[in-house]
């Protein structure tokens, strides 16, 4: 097992850079999510790592092997990734098993050898009943779990995800999400997976990098991106939350409810602003009292185990928050902001 290395990757379609000096340490391991919303690179960052394009600029290292860089290309064939993409792309004339078996067959290894890791990849993925079925008699979720169990029978260091849930239903996606975890587990393969789905990044990656236009926004756990975003960009993409306007603050820091609730009320007479994140579970409506603000409901919406209340503060700003029980629209309260992380603002 080896350290994937993203080392200033640039990359230009007919002269328009669309990924620009990406750096990212991949460890052995580790289960990576590109995110980020349509067009911002995150499929061409995973063909150049596949080595179905070669970089632009830069140079992409597995260990001490250089994969790509401007003067070098280790071909697809010999990177021993394995890949799986929204298209299953399996032989419709051929069975599980011999779909499953045939990158072993390629590879020209032995049939016993061969019936033997067939049967652990399909044991992975739980399918070994249906060994003997062509795919046309499986459902979507089975068909991508033989594209997953194919990617894994040549015992990759490395698997590559491009997007493998996006053609299945929200109860499939939930299923195979907890496949992907179970596979990660049982073979400790390295995983590069992309989405553009931020609730699935978060709850499969040890990290994720979230890309706009080409360039890396923020790197790190999905608990830290949460908790701490970098910009007013990156926290309306993560999360559920609301961006408020405040007096001046420098960004990166937590602000308590005393301070807060200071630069709201500082906010409005002034010109120069900050952005803080205030998230719905840190806004609680209390009795009125000296660190509690008006708002008036703007809208309730019901969510089954919860409501979401959307409020406006005096100034228009609105907040999003939770609560148990449904709230009357136009009906005013008081609440207090436990808590917020001020931003900066987005380049
Ligand atoms: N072969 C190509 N030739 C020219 N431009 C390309 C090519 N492949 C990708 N692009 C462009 O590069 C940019 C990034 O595309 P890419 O497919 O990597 O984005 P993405 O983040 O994966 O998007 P999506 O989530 O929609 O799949 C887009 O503007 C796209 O039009």
């Amino acid at each position: 097992m080896a350290r994937l290395v993203l080392d200033n990757i640039h990359k230009s379609f007919h002269g328009e850079s669309v990924v620009k000096g990406l750096n990212l340490t991949i460890e052995p391991g580790e289960f990576v999510a590109l995110l980020g919303p349509s067009g911002c690179g995150k499929s061409t960052i995973l063909r150049m790592l596949a080595g179905f394009e070669p970089v632009s600029d830069g140079k992409i290292l597995h260990g001490d092997i250089c994969l790509s860089s401007s003067k070098q290309h280790v071909s697809t064939e010999d990177r021993n990734f394995g890949m799986v993409f929204q298209s299953y792309a399996l032989w419709p004339h051929m069975s599980v098993k011999d779909n499953v078996g045939y990158p072993l067959k390629v590879q020209k290894i032995k049939s016993d050898e061969r019936d033997r890791r067939i049967q652990e990849a399909l044991e992975i993925v739980q399918l070994e009943e249906y060994a003997g079925r062509l795919p046309a008699q499986l459902s979507g979720g089975q068909r991508q779990r033989v594209a997953l169990a194919r990617s894994l029978v040549t015992e990759p260091d490395v698997v590559l995800f491009d997007e493998p849930l996006a053609n299945l239903d929200r109860h499939l996606r939930a299923k195979m999400e907890e496949t992907f975890r179970a596979f990660h587990k049982r073979t400790g393969a390295t995983i590069v997976y992309v989405t553009h789905d931020q609730s699935e990044a978060m709850s499969l990656a040890d990290r994720i990098a979230v890309l706009k236009k080409g360039e890396l926004v923020q790197w790190g756990t999905p608990q830290a991106l949460y908790a701490t975003p970098k910009n007013t960009w990156l926290a309306n993409f993560i999360g559920r939350g609301s961006v408020l306007k405040v007096s001046e603050i420098a960004p990166q820091q937590y602000v308590n409810s005393t301070d807060l609730h200071d630069l709201i009320e500082r906010y409005s007479s002034e010109q120069v602003f900050s952005s803080v994140l205030v998230r719905p579970q840190d806004i609680n409506f209390v009795p009125i009292g000296d660190l509690s603000i008006v708002v008036t409901v703007n809208n309730c919406i019901f969510r089954g185990e919860r409501y979401d209340v959307e409020l406006t503060l005096e100034d228009g700003q609105k907040l999003l928050t939770y609560n148990d029980m449904p709230m009357t629209v136009n009906s005013q309260h008081h609440i207090r902001l436990e808590q917020a992380w001020s931003l900066e603002s987005e380049s």
